[in-house]
């Protein structure tokens, strides 16, 4: 398979995500009830998030030329001896979907590959967020593998695979968006067996504007979301899918408005929730800020330190929602 965008990046970084994404599919599909550890944060991880880290890193280890990851998780957890079970499960799936037997060791070995000391803002490296949404994943609804590629503190490659995520024009199949900084984005359909057809970027014709938020109420405050969906003329019902399938949604035109409002003090948005989707959306014409209207940083390290919330939109008047927001929203007290 080769890609209209193509460079050897963009091709690795499609083939490590559809490898994650296939093995996401299985596990989500075979698993009736997926094992989940829960983080110190109180988030769900499950036995797909942590093959889908190693078969990345795995693949970008053994054909990329750059071969740093700054992954959401890490092996530690499974190392303890309560989740011997888990480990088990994750080298199974993880040795299936490469075909050949692995060791626990490796697999390991390649999730904590995530784990990339980076110098913030300097030198090239890979975000990944291994299954975003996973929430949406236990929920067989919405998630995504992401995988982006920063140099210099910029995103400059977004690969986005959204396995769950129909478009109206292509019905039974995911969706997959490869973005290429400067070079625009490709929309193809990712089907069961891992194959890829090319879309027009828009999956629909109707251009009735929807802005779409988390189905997780504790990720974005809907209250204020609605009252600034009020004020920008926004009146049909909002759009709630998880993970970065929302990037995906605005950058195909089913959706104008992606909002995501703070909800806590303190809290921080991380590089790998929004790299692959901001550039997705960005070559799709579109603009990504955060709520107040500040360009997203990402050469500050693992967080996006300078920001607070999200607001992205395509084709729609960017400075009204920003507008909307400092006059409807009170942000949490920091
Ligand atoms: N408090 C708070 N505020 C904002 N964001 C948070 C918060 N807590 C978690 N997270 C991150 O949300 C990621 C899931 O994205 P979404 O909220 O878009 O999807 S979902 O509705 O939760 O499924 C989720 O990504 P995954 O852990 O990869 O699922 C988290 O990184
Ligand atoms: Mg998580
Ligand atoms: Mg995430
Ligand atoms: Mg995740």
């Amino acid at each position: 398979m080769t890609t209209p965008l193509h460079d050897q990046a963009i091709q690795h970084a499609i083939e490590a995500v559809i490898l994650a994404a296939d093995a996401c599919r299985r596990v989500q599909q075979r698993r009736i009830t997926p094992q989940t550890l829960e983080k110190r944060d109180k988030s769900p991880v499950t036995v797909a998030d942590f093959a889908a880290q190693a078969l990345v890193c795995h693949h970008l280890a053994e054909n990329a030329s750059v071969t740093a990851v700054v992954g959401e998780e890490s092996a530690d957890a499974l190392r303890s001896e309560d989740e011997a079970a888990t480990r088990a499960a994750v080298t199974e799936e993880v040795s299936e979907s490469l075909g050949i037997e692995c060791s626990e060791e490796n697999v390991l070995g390649w999730i904590d590959r995530g784990s990339a000391a980076i110098e913030p803002g300097k030198g090239t490296y890979w975000t990944l967020d291994p299954i975003d949404g996973t929430k949406g994943f236990l929920r067989r609804e919405q998630y995504a593998v992401a995988l982006g590629l920063i140099e210099d503190g910029r995103v400059v490659l977004g690969v986005l695979a959204c396995p769950n995520l129909e478009m109206p024009d292509a019905p039974g199949t995911g969706t997959l968006l490869a973005a290429r900084r400067g070079q625009g984005v490709i929309r193809y359909s990712l089907a069961e067996d891992g194959s890829l057809d090319a879309h027009d970027l828009r999956a629909t014709d109707d251009t009735t504007p929807r802005f779409c938020e988390s189905v997780e109420s504790a990720h974005s405050d809907q209250d204020q979301a609605a009252a600034i969906a009020q004020r920008i003329g926004i009146t049909a019902p909002p759009y709630r899918i998880d993970s970065q399938a929302k990037y995906a949604s605005l950058a195909a035109g089913l959706a104008s408005v992606y909002l995501r409002m703070p909800t806590r003090p303190g809290y921080r948005e991380k590089i790998w929730d929004h790299a692959a989707g901001s550039i997705v959306v960005e070559e799709a014409g579109g603009t990504v800020t955060d709520i107040l209207g500040k360009p997203l940083d990402f050469s500050l390290g693992r967080e996006l330190t300078a920001n607070r919330g999200i607001a992205a939109s395509v084709d729609f008047d960017h400075a009204s929602i920003i507008n909307a927001v400092t006059s409807v929203a009170t942000l949490p007290s920091e």
